[in-house]
């Protein structure tokens, strides 16, 4: 069972240490493998499979060159305007650069270049109007279901570039299910083009092929500036984040796909925008009860399908072996049930919607306390998952008839190499798992049916714990079960338990894990190269050459990250940078019940930003006041929020504190 596994790069990379002769676990020691024991990964392993990264993460960069855009268009779509030097830092999620003028030397490769033509090409010919009334100029982005290309409006081609309007051109490839590509269209005219929220000028169609236009927004890779953001950025980052997940959440809409490529980001001018609505789904309203009463709603969240790294909905029974088995190779795309068939609106129609933003948000999160569980049950090898109770589930099948007389008969796989006939006999149990690795959270993992917006607050979590930890991706598991092992690493079996229980799941782990302190992992991420350093370990090395491995975390003793260690570490105090409040949102937001996790509009009011803007307020206020007092009165609000909390205590009375210095400065 792999409950316990190191997250990526929790064992420094780039420094020799000499294994303990303890016999303890090494902190070189890196994943779990998929039997649960762990694996060495020595580190000159870890640092190849990081340089690896690195370099899957290395910018393409794609820039226009002069010939594009022109493949049915003629002369107008030769794009000739120089980058502006905001403009030529923008960059697309896949590390392509978005050169929104003309590069005047173009700086892709030849494949690359080839790449964003045929890109081109493609939009063009499946889609003849596109190239009636744009110029489209590069490809900016790459995603399973689309290519997202940069285009400017043909009749505007006469302006000088800096006049001329970008748009986002995102072409849905041919397979991808009408239904899907209606519900993104459908969320980005409900609810775009406000609150950071990416809206929509129209959507063209030809036979197969579909086309959004949206506006265009230059924006920095996220690569490029997650370690190098100050707190202020950071609380300016995550503030609006929540502000365009608060918008969406209004309408009962989780985006589910929420990460750093589909948080666009410009540094320059501060902007943000949230995109690809691609997964999104309504939250199940309250469930009626009654057998099978709610099946259509369930189908609901089978809205949307990725082959590759986006799996969306599968039964409970069907997935994770052959996830788990197959690297992700198998993907089942069971695509839309009569729920979701809506017809498409004529063209025109959407065209002349210009984003309204109409849709009444009531506000009201119809977080529906889910109905019993039926049982399921699975044998992984690693994790068996078996809900604790039965009753009239709202999850009905075809299977649903004898399910009161089997909830509760006896299960018989056990050592066995078929499924019993009494867990044939149960019901199925669907749970959407739509989302991108490494951002699903506890519930998705634990094929929890009844998710809610929830999903997208633990994604911006962990977006904040990549920032906090400058660890960026910083959960890389290969299939749920490790991801899952993963999370119990960081935050200790009981919280995965205690919350399995409360969602009626039943999770099974070989062994206990304690949870790590989040400040400690942070800033021990943040500052690697000093405890790494290869003289620290010597200097806590006994005469024989031994250095003490903690248990429960595999680190060095002297950098235990275990929330209660009974080691004397390192002091952290030197390298803090964040307040405490920084901390404690990160835990809210990475709340492992989702019941309990903070809501998007709840973050928003945490001290992590209320403090902060209260001072903001406070220093206006003087300097308006002529108070010549400011820049001390700043100091000491840095120094305030400097000061350091080591245990959830100190936190705990940090933020009060913060809170209390929020109130003094409203005085
Ligand atoms: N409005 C926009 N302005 C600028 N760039 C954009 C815009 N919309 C999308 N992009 C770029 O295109 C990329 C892919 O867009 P999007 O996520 O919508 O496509 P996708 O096919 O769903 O991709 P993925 O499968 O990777 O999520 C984004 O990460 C971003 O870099």
């Amino acid at each position: 069972m792999a409950d316990r596994v190191l997250c990526q790069e929790l064992a420094t990379p780039g420094t020799h240490y000499r294994r303990p002769k303890s016999g303890m676990a090494s902190p070189n020691m890196g994943y779990a493998n998929g039997g649960g024991s762990w694996r060495a990964a020595p580190r000159h392993t870890q640092k190849q499979q990081h340089q690896q990264q690195q370099r899957q993460t290395t910018p393409q960069q794609y820039g226009n060159s002069p010939g594009t855009g022109t493949a049915s268009g003629g002369g107008g779509g030769r794009y000739v305007g120089k980058p502006t030097a905001e403009e030529s830092q923008t960059v697309e999620s896949t590390g392509a650069e978005v050169v929104a003028g003309l590069p005047a030397t173009p700086r892709t490769t030849k494949q690359t270049r080839n790449k964003s033509e045929e890109a081109i090409n493609d939009l063009l010919v499946r889609i003849p109007d596109i190239g009636k009334l744009f110029d489209v100029h590069s490809r900016i982005g790459n995603g399973t279901f689309s290519t997202v290309l940069l285009g400017t409006l043909r009749r505007e081609s006469h302006l000088p570039d800096s006049l001329r309007r970008k748009f986002a051109i995102k072409h849905h490839i041919p397979t991808s299910h009408p239904d899907r590509i209606m519900k993104e269209l459908q969320c980005m005219t409900k609810m775009g083009g406000t609150e950071n929220v990416v809206g929509i000028h129209c959507c063209l169609r030809c036979d197969a092929s579909a086309a959004f236009v949206m506006p265009y927004m230059a924006h920095d890779r996220f690569h490029d500036f997650y370690t190098r953001m100050d707190v202020p950025e950071i609380r300016l980052y995550m503030r609006n984040l929540l502000v365009a997940l608060r918008h969406v959440h209004k309408f009962d809409v989780i985006h589910r796909d929420v990460k750093p490529s589909n948080f666009l980001y410009n540094r320059r001018r501060r902007e943000f925008l949230l995109v690809d609505f691609g997964l999104a789904q309504h939250v199940n309203p309250p469930a009626l009860g009654s057998s099978g009463s709610s099946v259509a709603n369930n189908n609901n969240n089978n809205n949307s399908k990725r082959p590759r790294e986006r799996d969306a909905m599968e039964t409970v029974q069907q997935s994770a072996p052959a996830d788990a088995g197959l690297g992700g190779a198998v993907k089942r795309m069971r695509l839309h049930e009569e729920s979701s068939k809506m017809p498409l609106k004529p063209v025109n129609d959407i065209a002349q919607s210009e984003l309204q933003q109409s849709a009444a948000a009531d506000g009201s999160n119809p977080v529906q306390q889910q109905p019993v569980q039926q049982l399921q049950q699975q044998q992984q090898g690693q994790m068996d998952q078996t809900p604790s109770t039965a009753s009239g589930s709202k999850y009905n099948t075809n299977r649903n008839a004898s399910v009161a007389a089997t909830n509760n008969a006896k299960c018989f796989c056990f050592a066995n190499p078929s499924v019993c006939l009494n867990c044939l006999m149960k019901k199925e149990v669907h749970a959407s798992r739509a989302g991108t690795p490494g951002y699903r959270p506890p519930e998705v993992l634990l094929k929890y049916p009844d998710q809610t917006t929830a999903v997208d607050v633990w994604a911006a979590g962990v977006i904040f714990l990549s920032i906090m930890s400058s660890v960026y991706p910083f959960f890389k598991a290969p299939n749920d079960f490790i991801a899952l092992a993963e999370i119990v690493t960081i935050f200790g079996d009981q919280a995965i338990r205690k919350t399995a229980l409360a969602l009626e799941r039943m999770i099974t782990l070989s062994q206990r894990s304690r949870p790590l302190n989040l400040r400690k992992l942070c800033l021990r991420f943040r500052h690697r190269s000093v405890f790494s350093d290869a003289k620290l370990l010597k200097s806590h090395e006994s005469v024989d050459g031994r250095c003490e491995v903690c248990r429960n975390c595999d680190q060095y003793f002297f950098n235990c990250l275990c929330e209660d260690s009974e080691y004397l570490t390192e002091p952290l105090d030197a390298y803090e940078c964040f307040p405490a409040s920084a901390y404690d949102l990160l835990h809210r937001l990475l709340e492992i019940n989702p019941h309990k996790r903070i809501t998007a509009e709840e973050a928003l009011q945490h001290p992590f930003f209320t403090a902060a803007e209260e001072a903001e307020q406070a220093d206006q206020d003087q300097v308006a006041n002529g108070t010549p007092q400011t820049r001390k009165v700043r100091r000491q609000r840095y120094h305030n929020h400097k000061t350091v909390a080591a245990t959830p205590e100190q936190l705990k009375q940090q933020v009060a504190l913060d809170l209390q210095q929020s109130a003094i400065n409203k005085l």
